[in-house]
């Protein structure tokens, strides 16, 4: 148990603002309405195709102007990922804290590889990570446990899965994985409908939790 990794998006980084912000861009230029906030936020965590699908869904926009919409998303979104993007409290200091207690720490999110490379490079964060993986990275997406296992033997070692979300828990499950449950990310279920061997609400109590768990 000497490898830890991480989701992405509602566990390290609070990047539905900047989703969103793509989202509406890409909307416009469809002369749709926008979407709020907490409605983007709940299409989060299957990755760029199935939340362009709920966002075409939840417009009425056809099928014929999805890949359009899509490609508005991309534009948007890839010009700068890190926009309206920010670290939870507390993440750097405690990845920081688990690289020097000697674990191995890894990224295993459904966000495509480049921004997931932008975000970690400007948010100060890419030195810290062994292994990147995608949702563009492996054949299938997360619940599919195939990128979680390719995460972990990218480190060479075995781990803990750390994740906010539906998509996370069963992916952990699937695979094989112990999993802790950041509550504060884009979960839509309560607490309790997710398997979870831990819980933490907030980053300066994730280190000796794992500590624990790893011991
Ligand atoms: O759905 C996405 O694009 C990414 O979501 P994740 O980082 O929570 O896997």
């Amino acid at each position: 148990m000497t490898a830890i990794v991480f989701d992405l998006d509602g566990t390290l980084v609070d990047s539905a603002p900047g989703i969103a912000a793509a989202v509406n861009t890409a909307l416009a230029a469809q002369y749709c309405r926008p979407l709020s906030l907490a409605q983007v936020t709940s299409f989060i965590g299957n990755g760029v195709p199935a939340l362009i699908e709920q966002v075409a869904i939840a417009s009425g926009i056809s099928m014929l102007r999805r890949e359009a919409l899509l490609e508005g998303f991309r534009s948007a979104y890839y010009a700068d990922p890190t926009y309206l993007t920010a670290l939870f409290d507390g993440v750097l200091p405690c990845l920081e804290g688990l690289r020097a207690s000697g674990f191995r720490l890894g990224i295993c999110t459904n966000k495509p590889e480049e921004p997931t490379h932008q975000i970690l490079d400007k948010l100060g964060i890419a030195g810290l990570f062994d292994a990147v993986v995608g949702g563009d990275t492996a054949p299938t997406r997360k619940p599919d446990p195939a990128p979680l296992h390719l995460a972990f033997e990218r480190m060479g070692r075995s781990g803990i899965y750390v994740g906010d979300s539906e998509v996370d828990a069963a992916c952990a499950a699937q695979a094989g994985i112990p999993f802790v449950l950041f509550t504060e990310g884009y979960r839509k279920a309560p607490v309790e409908d997710l398997p979870h061997m831990a819980k933490f609400s907030r980053y300066g109590d994730l280190s000796a939790l794992l500590s624990r768990a790893a011991a």
